[in-house]
This record gives C-alpha cells, sequence and structure tokens, in this order.
C-alpha cells in the first residue's frame, strides 16, 4: 500500500521545467505524489520530463507557456485547473541569467532578465493568488539567489532581479498573513545547470576563464 505523504494529491505548478533545478524539483514532487503541470518554452523537453514521470507512476501535465507573456500564463493556469484541479503550489522557478559587466551595455540581456525574472513571477503569481485566497489555502514558492540578498561582480541586473523577488515575497508574504495563503523564498546554491550558457561578453569570460 502507498506510504501517504504531506505532497500526495497536491496540485503543483512548476515553471521552467524543462531543464535544470525545475525539472529535478518536478521529478521530486510527482515522486511524492504531487500531481504536477511541467510549464517552458520548449514543449519537446517537457514531455521527456513528463515521460520519465510517468515511468515511474507519477502525474505530470507538460503545457508550452512563456512566463513573460501575461496571457499564456492564464490560459497555462485554467488548463491546470480544468485537468487537475485548483492550485495547491505555484513554483516560480523559471528564470534566466547572464554574467555580464554593466558598462558592456547587454541591454537585450537586461531586458530579458527583468522580463522573465520579475515580470514571469508577477504573471504567475497574479494567475493563481485570487483562487488560492478564496479557496483560504496555497503556497507560493519562488526560487532567488544567494545573489538576491549580497550583489556579486558580472551580476547587477540579474542580483537585482532576484532582490525583486526577495522584497515582493516578503511584501506579499505580509499582505497575505491570516489567508491561509504562504510565500517561501529559496536561494538554492550553485547547480551545475545550462543557466548562464548563452553569456557572450567576452571581457567578463576572459576575468572568469
Ligand atoms: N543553477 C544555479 O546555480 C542557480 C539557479 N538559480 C535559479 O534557479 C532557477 C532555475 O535555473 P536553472 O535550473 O539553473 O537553469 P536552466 O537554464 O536549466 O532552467 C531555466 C528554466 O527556465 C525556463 N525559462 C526561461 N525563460 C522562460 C520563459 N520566458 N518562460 C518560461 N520558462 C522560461 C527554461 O525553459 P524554456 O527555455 O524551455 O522556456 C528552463 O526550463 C532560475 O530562476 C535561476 O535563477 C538560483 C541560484 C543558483
Ligand atoms: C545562476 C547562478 O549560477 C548564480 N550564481 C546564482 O547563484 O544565482
Amino acid at each position: 500500500m502507498a506510504v501517504p505523504t504531506p505532497l500526495n494529491g497536491k496540485v503543483i505548478i512548476v515553471t521552467g521545467a524543462s531543464s535544470g533545478i525545475g525539472k529535478a524539483s518536478a521529478i521530486a514532487l510527482a515522486a511524492e505524489g504531487a500531481s504536477v503541470i511541467i510549464a517552458a518554452r520548449r514543449l519537446e523537453k517537457l514531455k521527456e520530463v513528463q515521460d520519465e514521470i510517468q515511468k515511474t507512476g507519477g502525474r505530470a501535465l507538460p503545457i508550452k507557456c512563456d512566463v513573460t507573456i501575461r496571457e499564456q500564463v492564464k490560459s497555462m493556469v485554467r488548463e491546470a485547473e480544468s485537468s487537475y484541479g485548483p492550485i495547491d503550489v505555484l513554483v516560480n522557478n523559471a528564470g534566466v541569467f547572464y554574467l555580464t559587466l554593466m558598462k558592456n551595455l547587454k541591454e537585450e540581456q537586461w531586458d530579458e532578465t527583468l522580463e522573465v525574472n520579475c515580470k514571469g513571477v508577477n504573471n504567475c503569481i497574479g494567475a493563481v493568488l485570487c483562487g488560492m485566497i478564496d479557496r483560504k489555502r496555497g503556497h507560493i514558492v519562488n526560487i532567488t539567489s544567494n545573489v538576491a540578498r549580497k550583489g556579486e561582480k558580472c551580476m547587477a541586473v540579474y542580483s537585482g532581479s532576484k532582490f525583486y523577488v526577495e522584497g515582493l515575497s516578503q511584501s506579499l508574504r505580509k499582505e497575505l498573513l491570516g489567508t491561509g495563503v504562504k510565500v517561501t523564498c529559496i536561494q538554492p546554491g550553485d547547480t551545475q545547470t545550462d543557466i548562464g550558457s548563452d553569456s557572450n561578453d567576452t571581457e567578463v569570460i576572459i576575468l572568469i576563464f
């Protein structure tokens, strides 16, 4: 007989679940009995994650979603709820990271970093928050960083984006006191993933390697 776990039957969205920490989190959550909605832009990768989860008897629903596009996020949550029921937990994991010196003006990278790491988080929280408040339960888990509390060279915009999420989380936690909805930040340590591999600031590459 299956042993019940605290996550058994919970409905959990993990954004950025097509690779890295999001993929590993989705697999671990499903192994604990959660029904996991895996969201990201690369549907083929998400389907591979779904296969991996289903092979061990878990439940996962892949949904293609760009977190910077609010309508896609709302539609992802609607599809998730119509398949699995109300969302218990949102894991805001999707993120991008470029190692760069600010003076080298990688403006497109700045914009993308803020779009995904800040606006994406707003969009995802906005799509689940009212439902969680109505149900008087829910948990928003934001993946931040060790540079969310202390800046580091070559990470100005990235670090700022993660400070934003920490600030948002502290304030939202106060706003939600007594509602039954919790907000948690997780700062993973350095983890070997593909993040940062698109960095192309040659001055930084020379500095570091
Ligand atoms: N690795 C590390 O050392 C650390 C990582 N972190 C944080 O952990 C989180 C995960 O990073 P990690 O696993 O390392 O990196 P990966 O690059 O492996 O994963 C990033 C994920 O974000 C998704 N993503 C990026 N842009 C979007 C978008 N616009 N819409 C939807 N999904 C998007 C990607 O999916 P797709 O391309 O398919 O859309 C991918 O699944 C990030 O928030 C990162 O800042 C924090 C501290 C340390
Ligand atoms: C993505 C990274 O590796 C960065 N060093 C961080 O800790 O957030």
